[in-house]
Formats: structure tokens, sequence, C-alpha cells
């Protein structure tokens, strides 16, 4: 018989959580030896009377305090599932049932009561004529629903009534019904819910280990357990038991963490989805693997991301975090040139007196804000760095339309506008990023293994350039993550126009673990539309995402103007101290001189608050904050303030004749909203001021 091994369930950890922090201690130790040998004679034992399962045990931790243990019959693993006072640990003992489910093979816990309850109102309802669902058992099944659930499942009739059932079914189970009661087809839900994955470890080796250990390590088990195989690991898992995202993943997110990809990769996910968390994982994952020499870079758009992401991996890792190096990819492109010199970037009026210069001799008829413009589109966001690159470049739908000899021509003023630039001694941060391209080119030996990028959707084309030429093409060389809906900064890339190539790896995350349905929902029917030309040349399409938890209606708010805005704000906040900390409340504006009048607002009520600039973390009070600043971070309660005519969208300031331009600008107002909107787990306000006319960006829209 192999050694004994450890798993521990996510409901452990959250009653761990709620254990008080002394306790909590007490419990990692007992664990420690609990792992280490949980034959040993000195780990006390307690069958418990009228228990619904006879495997489980509890065992004592001090006098006050039980851990309630699985020991499964056939198996060598032995599953912490509980901790509690000896009395309520004992309640919890006796009424649960752990059953590896006959379909899906993965380990279930039930809670026997609430089973009861569910079945005997379903013996007592009459003929459901309207069943919220007509499936057959073998579909319901499939899905995971608990054989003696199935009854309790026929009788449901609305939506409201499946929400009910959340906690009396296993996640796969309930996860399963949202998708089905959304109108999904049932082969679409299995994908979405991870049933069609490969059962990797049922199909190794493993053939002789028993089935519940097998059980155990499936991929929807995987939601609710985790085997830990060593004291760090332990370490790690119950030092933040409130933090569940660093143990029990969606089997689809696991999936993402662990596989090995032929080639540059890309998953795409609506806000809250876990892209983050999967691509944290998955650089633990690679550096794992890495022999000491080699680094996995993990790079975002924004610093404030790159910083959050630098605390957070610097907790959740070991040692392989030395072999992780995060970075924003502009603090990563300048530290390659930082290494010949000291440089300087251009700031937009060094870059408008550059463009000044070009105007004096002006090689072409366009205006130099035409000319400004498609500078920006043919460097940056189409990665264009040669004369014929750009005579061969498509520009269709772009204005004004130009003819080979007149391409010439601009690309002649283009030379002009880089050579004022450079006596003025500064770069753009096209210059930069194409800079440290080629610097990073001509290396001696590739610098990374491999390259994690979060926040994808915001790269331009010579960004991902630089991205391709620090990481040699090779199985997993590039991670990317994105969420077209979030994209704030420039118009669509592509990545093959910065020599990335997809293929077909693209793979999509679509359970929003941190906003309400009710959020995600009205959020997502205000953002921009998706469009298949974001990012790559793919048929993908819309991504169906839903949130498996309910709350409050995003509530509209109206002030005649800044003045009763303000107070208006302050005094909400006041009147919501009793529900959330007020680190947990947002203000969130379009622009940052709308603070003002919301800061005097909350000083005359007396409210604490920090302001989040560029370079401040949360701290203290209430967070005030633009809607960029807000960006990858969360609250429990955001308040979007200050929508006014002329403030948002805001004006307008290309072209008048671009159409596309316009449209592009309003997307990404659009977008700005979605951002901030789903920065809010709980609860949403919205404030508008003066009879906010473009009502089409909070009425408009459609849900899904
Ligand atoms: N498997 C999980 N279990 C529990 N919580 C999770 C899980 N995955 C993600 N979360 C939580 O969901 C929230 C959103 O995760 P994350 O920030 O990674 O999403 P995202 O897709 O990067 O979001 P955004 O693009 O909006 O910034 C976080 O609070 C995170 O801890």
């Amino acid at each position: 018989m192999s050694v004994p091994r450890l798993a521990i369930s996510n409901e452990f950890m959250d009653a761990l959580a709620r254990l008080p922090k002394s306790q909590r201690k007490k419990v990692q130790e007992f664990a420690k030896k609990f792992r280490a040998d949980p034959k040993s004679a000195a780990i006390n034992y307690e069958k418990i009377h009228n228990m619904a399962d006879d495997r489980v045990r509890t065992v004592r931790i001090d006098q006050k305090y039980r851990a309630v243990v699985l020991h499964p019959d056939s198996g060598n693993t032995y599953v912490l599932v509980w901790v509690d006072n000896h009395d309520e640990a004992m309640d919890w003992a006796r009424n649960r049932t752990f059953e590896v489910h006959p379909e899906t093979q993965s380990l279930q816990i039930l809670n026997v009561e609430q089973v009861q309850q569910a079945v005997a109102q379903a013996a007592t309802a009459s003929a459901n004529e309207n069943a919220l669902f007509s499936h057959d058992d073998a579909t319901f099944l499939s899905f995971g629903i608990p054989p003696v659930l199935l009854p309790a499942v026929r009788q449901l009739q609305s939506k409201e009534q499946l929400t009910q059932l959340q906690n009396v079914l296993p996640a796969e189970a309930f996860e399963s019904l949202v998708w089905l009661a959304e109108g999904e087809s049932i082969e679409s839900v299995k994908e979405y819910v991870g049933l069609l994955l490969e059962e990797k470890e049922q199909k190794s080796s493993l053939d002789e280990i028993a089935e519940e250990d097998r059980a155990l390590a499936s991929n929807q088990s995987s939601r609710r357990f985790r085997r830990v195989d060593s004291d760090d690991e332990l370490d790690r898992v119950l030092s933040a038991p409130l933090e569940q995202w660093r143990v029990f993943l969606h089997p689809h997110q696991r999936q993402m963490t662990q596989q090995s990809f032929a080639g540059p990769t890309l998953v795409l996910g609506g806000a809250g989805t876990g892209k983050t968390i999967v691509a944290m994982h998955r650089a633990r994952q690679l550096a794992l693997k890495l022999s000491p020499d080699e680094r996995v870079l993990f790079t975002t758009f924004t610093k404030n991301l790159a910083e959050n992401v630098r605390s957070v991996l610097r907790t959740f890792c070991g040692d392989e975090y030395e072999r992780i190096e995060v970075q924003h990819i502009h603090e990563h492109a300048m530290s390659w040139l930082r290494t010949s010199g000291p440089v300087q970037v251009a700031s937009d009026d060094d870059i408008s007196l550059a463009w000044d210069q070009v105007a004096i001799d002006n090689p072409t008829k366009l205006e130099t804000d035409v000319l400004r413009d498609e500078w920006f589109y043919t460097h940056a966001i189409r990665g264009v760095t040669t004369r014929d690159e750009y005579l061969q470049m498509s520009r269709v739908g772009r204005t004004p339309s130009l003819s080979r000899r007149e391409k010439a021509g601009v690309w002649k003023a283009f030379e002009n506008f880089d050579e004022a630039l450079r006596l003025s001694g500064k770069l753009s941060w096209v210059g930069v990023t194409t800079t440290a391209s080629n610097l990073s080119a001509t290396a001696a030996s590739p610098t990374y293994r491999h390259v994690i990028v979060d926040e994808g959707q915001d790269f331009t084309a010579s960004d991902w350039r630089f991205i391709r030429s620090l990481v040699r093409p090779a199985a997993d060389d590039l991670f990317i993550v994105a969420d077209p809906r979030q994209r704030i900064y420039h118009e669509p890339t592509q990545l093959a126009d910065g020599d990335i190539h997809i293929s077909e790896r693209i793979h999509r995350l679509q359970i929003n673990y941190r906003t309400t349905e009710q959020i995600r929902s009205w959020a997502t029917g205000r953002s921009s539309a998706l469009t298949t030309a974001d990012l790559c040349d793919s048929s993908w399409s819309e991504i169906s995402t839903h949130s498996l938890f309910s709350g409050p209606e995003p509530v509209l708010l109206e002030h005649d103007d800044q003045q009763s805005e303000s107070n208006a704000i302050a005094e909400l906040v006041l009147s919501l101290k009793d529900e959330f900390p007020p680190e947990e409340i947002a203000i969130v504006v379009r622009a940052g001189w709308l603070l003002k009048k919301l800061k005097s607002g909350l000083k005359k009520e007396g409210v604490e608050f920090t302001v989040l600039d560029g370079d401040t973390s949360v701290g203290s009070g209430v967070q005030l904050a633009t809607m960029h600043r807000v960006k990858g971070l969360e609250f429990r309660c955001v308040i979007i303030a200050g929508l006014a005519d002329a403030v948002f969208p805001t004006k307008f300031r290309g072209r008048d004749e671009d159409q596309r331009a316009r449209d592009r600008h309003i997307a990404a107002e659009q977008n700005l909203l979605y951002v901030a909107a789903t920065r809010a787990r709980d609860q949403l306000y919205v404030s508008t001021v003066g009879g906010f006319a473009n009502s089409q960006f909070l009425t408009g829209g459609e849900s899904c």
C-alpha cells in the first residue's frame, strides 16, 4: 500500500477562514502533523453516532476544536473537509455524504438535510407543467446532477427557484443548469462546464489507484478538492483560506494553467472571469519546471496591474518566484534601452513640436493631424517599420484614401518626423519598443523561456513585435489573456501584425467570479460589441459569460447639478457604512477634474477618502479614482459618478469626417463604462448629472 496522502476541501478552507486567527495557527500545525502520518497513533479519531456516511471521522485539534476527516473506503487519501467547535463539527459531519458520481466520476459532498428538504418539496408538488427543464435522466446525470436530486431538478419552474438549489447542488451540476436555463445546447453546456475535458489523471497509468482517489483527482473534483503533497504547499494553501482561487480552479482554468500548447495561445474572457488568476497560476507552473538560469516574463499593459501581480505572486509562489519577472511592457522595454545609457520619452507636447517641424516643409497635401494619426496607425497599430511594408499595407476603410504615390510622400513625412524627434533626443513609445526589439533580437541567447501577457487587448503591434523578440518560437512560448471589451487605449490590433500567430489556439473563460449576474449583465449590455477583428483573424464570436451569484440590480441616480450630486454621494457613502468597509467602496469618474466637487462633499460629511492616482495604492477610507485607474481592481461597491453631457462620452477630438475614428472613440468610452462597472462585486450605483442626454449609454444595448 502506498504512503497515505492528504487532500483538503474548499469547505474546509471556508470553515478555517471563520476561525479566530489564534485557532487557525493551531489548525495549521495539526494539518502538518496529519499530513506527515494520518495513521499516527497520536491522531485522535472519533467515530460519530448517527452519521450519514460512516467513512467520516472527527479528529481532535485541541479541547475545543475538531476537524472532520473523510477516509474513503478504497482510497489512500485522507481529506480534511471541515473544522469547527466540537459540537458544530459533529453536527456538520453527521449531516454529510461523500459520493462518487456515477456518470462524471467526481467526488461530491452532499448536505443530507438540504437534499432531503429539496426532495420532500418535490414529492409534494403536483405534476410540473411549466418545468424549467425537460431533459431526460441520462442528460441530467451527464451534467453531474446527483441521482437523489433528479426529482428536485425536475420540479424547477424558474431561474429563481434554481438559485435556491445553488447550495444543495454540486458546483458543476448547478453551473450546468444555469447554462441550460440560459438556453444553451447540451453540447455547449458540457463544453462550458468542462465536462468534455480529458481526464488526464484517469487516462495515465493510474489504473491500480482506487476509484475514490481517482475521483478526487478528476477535473470536476478539482473545483472542491486539492491534494497537498508538501508542507510548503500546505502552508501556502492554509495561510490565505479566503483566497480560494489559489487552490480551487474551474476545470477550464485548471486546464489553461497546466496544459502544454504548441505555440502562442490566446485566452479570452469577460471581466472577472479569472484571466489574471489563470495567468499567475500558469506563470508559477512554468517556473516550477525551469532550470535556475531560465526565466518567465509576466507582462501587463498598466503599471498598477504589474505591481498587484508582483505582490500576489510573491506570496503565492515559493522559490520559483525567483524565476518569474513581472514588469509592465513599457517599463520592460525601457530596461533594455537603459543598458546603453539614459533614455528620454517624448511627451505629447514633444511629439506635437516634431510634427510642427514637419509642417514647415510638408512633402504631402495632408494636414499634420492626419499625418500624425496615420503615423500612429502605421507604426503602433500595424507594427510597420519600413517604407516597403507601408507601401504594401492595406488601408481599407481608412480616410483619406491614398494612392501609392501619395503613400510614398506620407512615408517621407514620417521620416521627417522621426528625424525631428531624433534631434530632440527623445523617443516615442513606439520608438522605445522598436529599439528594445532590435536589442533583444540581437541578444546572445534568448531572454525568456516563456512570456505571459495580461491585458492583451491594450497592446499595440509594436508592443507585440517586442514581445515576440523576447522568446524563441517554441511550445508554451507565449500565453496571452485578454478581454476585447476592456480595450480602452487604442483601436484593435491584430496579433499577426506583431508576428504572433495564434492559429486555432484560442480558449475562453466564461464564469465571472467577481461580479453578481445583475452587474455583469448590466455592464455587458452597455459595452461595445465584440468583433472578430479584435486581436486575431479567427471566427470566434460572442463569448457567453455568466456569474453564478446574484445581488441587487444596479441603481441609477439622477442629480440636477454637480453640487447636489456631490452632497448626495457623500450621504450615500455614509448610508452604506454598515454594509461595506469604506475601503471597499470606490467612487469612479471619467476624468480627474471631476473629483474636486466630490472631495469637498465628502469632506463636508467627514468621510475619509484616498485618491488613487498613478502611484497610490488602495488606502484608507473610500477610494476615489478615474475609470482608467480602476482597471484590474475590484471593490464590493462601486459608485460611478459625474455622467453628464460633454463629460461622458468625452468629446471626440479627431477629424470630423473620420466616422471610423468617431465610432472607435464611442466604443472606447463604452468600454470604459464596462471596466468601471465590472469592478463592483456586490453593488453598483451609477449617477448622472443635469438630465444626462446620452441615455443610450445607460439604457441601451443588449443584455447578455
Ligand atoms: N477559481 C476561482 N475561485 C474563486 N475565485 C476566483 C477564481 N477565479 C477567479 N476568482 C476571483 O475572481 C475575481 C476576478 O479574477 P481576475 O482578476 O483574475 O479576473 P480577470 O478576468 O483578470 O478580471 P478583469 O479583466 O476584470 O480585471 C478575483 O477576485 C479572483 O480572486
